[in-house]
């Protein structure tokens, strides 16, 4: 088991993060609660931000915010001074609410609607992500009818088969996101591009998947990618001026994961990068990276109280938590692996195996499988540890129940940055006829 960030055991034997006691914040917030260690996310963004930075190279840090989005989150990322990726009109309208500076905006998405293009051109964000030539089109169309015109990226396809979930891959030959590389009429599409009136083709974006442990697949993505830059410049006489290269950095979230060293890491892209620009005399261009998971992840931890333990005749021991996979639908959906403690019990020797089951109608609603920990009783307080990346962002309200609270922790001091959902949340929408 590992501590992140400001984590530590206080002498009441109880979890502390940023200073708070965990259990104080449940009876002041209630459960499930998600806690975000605010040093902790603000030190992830200087991580990347010092690091991936080499003299002669322009560099952009941009936070991919499907990992965990809400307005103060965005106002924490525009301090650090990091970019934002978007890939919705609903993540889009929650940084523009938060008045994100809009030019530092990168809009993703292979099925990005009329309305969500609009929406982006009118508040002039900095780059829209253009996934295919139909969208070209449709954007070429929307300009044309705003009266505006637009810098862009083209996504590709690198085709590279990072090691990691099948559901998070994205870069395989088949994948639905961009444009193959290795297409033939990559010089069409370009010309496209290049004769638009409207559309400002600045370079191009790929992201190879993510929670990726081996760093070989980040430099074979820019290899990859620099091979094709040079093919563009030669066969279709573009000159990419900006390559972004996605995010996907691996994190710990059991012993069996193993991240990668980021800062090393960080540093050889750059390096690969200048050196392979030299040797194949390329102008260098401005390389962006979009992490997501790695700037949040560890920082969120899970509060739920303990309804109760059930052991079954078939010999497993369940604790009940009071939350499941309507704020963490991870274990169900990848087979994601957690570990968690008994936020009450930290001083307190594990004595059995157990199986953290959720509370929804669905057998699969299990947060953790098989893990050793102190004797667990009702009203305890169960942490499920590295739940700040797409938990809260994947959050539902299946069975209707309602999304926890969102706190920041950070000096003993606890500030609620979204509220609990309410049954009349739940009801807001519906129309009884
Ligand atoms: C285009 C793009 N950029 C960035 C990310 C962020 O990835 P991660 O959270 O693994 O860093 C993703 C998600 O996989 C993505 O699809
Ligand atoms: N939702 C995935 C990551 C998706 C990455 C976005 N392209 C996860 O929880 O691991």
């Amino acid at each position: 088991m590992r501590f992140f960030g400001t984590m530590e055991i206080n002498n009441k034997g109880n979890l502390q993060i940023g200073g708070c006691d965990s259990i104080n914040l449940t009876k002041e917030f209630g459960t499930p609660l998600y806690v975000v260690d605010e040093e902790l996310v603000r030190g992830n963004c200087r991580t990347f931000k010092n690091n991936f930075s080499l003299e002669g190279i322009e560099t952009e840090v941009i936070y991919a915010s499907k990992a965990f989005l809400n307005l103060a989150v965005c106002k924490l990322i525009s301090e650090e001074g990091l970019s934002l990726d978007v890939v919705s009109g609903g993540e889009l309208y929650t940084a523009l609410k938060a008045e994100f500076p809009v030019n530092k905006i990168y809009m993703h998405g292979n099925n990005k609607t009329a309305n969500e293009l609009i929406m982006a051109i009118q508040a002039g964000i900095g780059r829209i992500v253009v996934d295919n030539k139909q969208e070209l089109e449709l954007l070429e169309y929307l300009c044309e009818e705003l009266d505006k015109e637009i810098d862009v990226l083209l996504r590709v396809n690198p085709g590279i088969d990072a090691h990691t979930h099948e559901y998070i891959q994205t870069s395989k030959n088949d994948s639905k996101f961009g444009v193959s590389i290795f297409s033939d009429d990559i010089c069409c599409l370009l010309e496209k591009f290049q004769i638009s009136r409207r559309i400002n083709l600045k370079g191009f974006h790929c992201h190879i998947g993510s929670q990726i442990f081996e760093e070989k697949s980040f430099y074979q993505g820019i290899s990859v990618m620099l091979e094709f830059l040079d093919r563009v410049k030669k066969e279709c006489d573009f000159i990419t001026e900006e390559l972004n290269l996605g995010g996907g950095f691996g994190v710990y979230y059991s012993k069996v994961d193993t991240p990668i060293d980021l800062k090393k890491c960080l540093k050889n892209m750059l390096l690969l990068v200048k050196e392979k620009t030299m040797e194949m005399r390329l102008t260098i261009p401005k390389v962006m990276i979009e992490p997501g998971r790695s700037i949040t992840a560890n920082a969120g931890t899970t509060l739920y109280e303990v309804g109760g333990t059930k052991n079954t005749y078939g010999g497993k021991n369940y604790i009940f938590v009071d939350g499941g996979m309507t704020d963490n639908p991870r274990t169900a959906l990848y087979g994601a692996k957690y570990e968690a403690i008994v936020a009450n019990k930290m001083k307190l020797e594990n004595k059995a195996m157990y199986t953290i089951a959720g509370k929804c109608c669905e057998s699969g609603d299990i947060l953790v499988k098989d893990i050793v920990l102190p004797e667990v009783e009702r009203n305890d307080v169960l942490a499920v540890l590295s739940t700040g990346a797409y938990n809260y962002s994947m959050a539902s309200n299946y069975n209707r129940i309602p999304r926890p609270a969102v706190v920041f922790v950070k000096d003993g001091q606890a500030r609620l940055t979204v509220k609990r959902e309410t049954y009349e949340d739940i009801l807001r929408n519906d129309l009884l006829i």
